[in-house]
């Protein structure tokens, strides 16, 4: 930056700036009479100083990086530092030139001196920081509710908006270790739908999506609001039915069996196509046993019904 003139010699009036507004603007301009006026280039990075001061842009514009990628830009009038000036730590390594600016420093005990002989100047410092701290905390809940969105997609299924492999990685064996540690049962029902392969060859891929959503629905509408439902791969899904013994899960299957049956699949023309039906497997959790161990008890099982004739329930042994 290079040094162009004190603030009492530069063209600037004191009354346009945001801090000094409505404050006694003779004797600030008095305190400021000394300070200097810098001018910094267009992309100048503005060096953090040794000590902390506030910088006042009287021409330009600067941008304040935050750190994570979200820049505010800093205008005629505006200040920065003010923060630093309060807590004692010099750091404006996040300023930068957005163009060639002209900028006043203050140096912190300067800043003070402004601060205790002026009711308007403390007022003023306070509006804008608090502004800060409401903007800031409006950016972090924006944040936050954009995390969790983004947390939702990356467990859910986007095809069908069942849980998605993910999901259940992360939450069965914590499901497992529950049942086993207060000796509740916890059984899973593993599903795939019947000769899918020539649905989607007879209809096509897009009226085989609509299937899955179809088997989807009727997942998530016949379960409590305990239960959970799983797209695990491709036309294969799951059921997971926390404190419910086998018997009680096989008669879920078998009602999920039937209303998979009898819900109609229509085309873009609202014609029903051929219904869908779908294969399933049961098992119960057992003493000692893992996710795995269940997961592929009811795989066996399922490969059971398959083999039986499909459209139907098989139990693990
Ligand atoms: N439309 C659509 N099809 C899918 C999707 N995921 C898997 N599939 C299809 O599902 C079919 C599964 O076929 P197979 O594993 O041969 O089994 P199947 O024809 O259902 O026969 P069985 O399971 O033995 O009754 C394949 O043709 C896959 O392309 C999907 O997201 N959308």
């Amino acid at each position: 930056m290079k040094l162009l003139s004190t603030f009492a010699a530069s063209p600037y009036d004191i009354a346009a700036l945001q801090l000094f507004r409505d404050a006694d603007a003779a004797s600030a301009a008095t305190l400021l009479a000394h300070c200097p006026v810098m001018l910094a280039a267009a992309g100048e990075v503005i060096s953090s100083p040794a000590s902390p001061q506030l910088v006042i842009v009287l021409r330009g514009a600067l941008a304040d990086a935050t750190g994570d990628g979200a820049t505010t830009r800093i205008l005629p009038g505006e200040s920065a530092g003010e923060q630093s000036v309060l807590d004692g730590e010099a750091d404006l390594s996040g300023l930068k030139a957005l163009e060639e600016s002209e900028l006043l420093l203050v140096d912190a005990d300067l800043a003070w001196r402004l601060i205790e002989e002026s009711d308007g100047v403390a007022r003023n410092l306070l509006r804008l920081l608090s502004f800060r701290i409401r903007a800031a905390s409006m950016q972090l809940r924006r944040r936050q509710k954009l995390g969790e969105f983004y947390r939702q997609l990356s467990l859910n299924d986007g095809l069908t908006g069942l849980y998605n492999r993910a999901w259940l990685n992360d939450v069965l064996p914590r499901l497992v270790s529950t049942a086993h540690a207060t000796r509740a049962p916890l059984s899973l029902i593993m599903l795939d739908l019947d000769h899918f392969k020539g649905f989607n060859d007879r209809h096509g891929h897009l009226q085989g999506d609509g299937a899955l959503r179809l088997a989807a629905r009727v997942l998530a509408g016949a379960l409590r609001p305990a239960d959970f439902a799983v797209r695990y791969g491709g036309e294969e899904m799951m059921v997971i039915l926390p404190d419910t013994a086998g018997p009680v899960a096989a008669g879920v299957a078998e009602r999920l069996c039937e209303c998979m049956r009898e819900a109609v699949v229509f085309d873009d023309m609202r014609l029903p196509l051929p219904h869908i039906t779908a294969s399933f497997g049961v098992a119960c959790l057992l003493d000692g046993g893992d996710d795995h161990a269940l997961i592929a008890a009811a795989d066996s099982a399922l490969y059971r019904a398959k083999a039986a004739g499909r459209d139907r329930v098989a139990v693990a042994a």
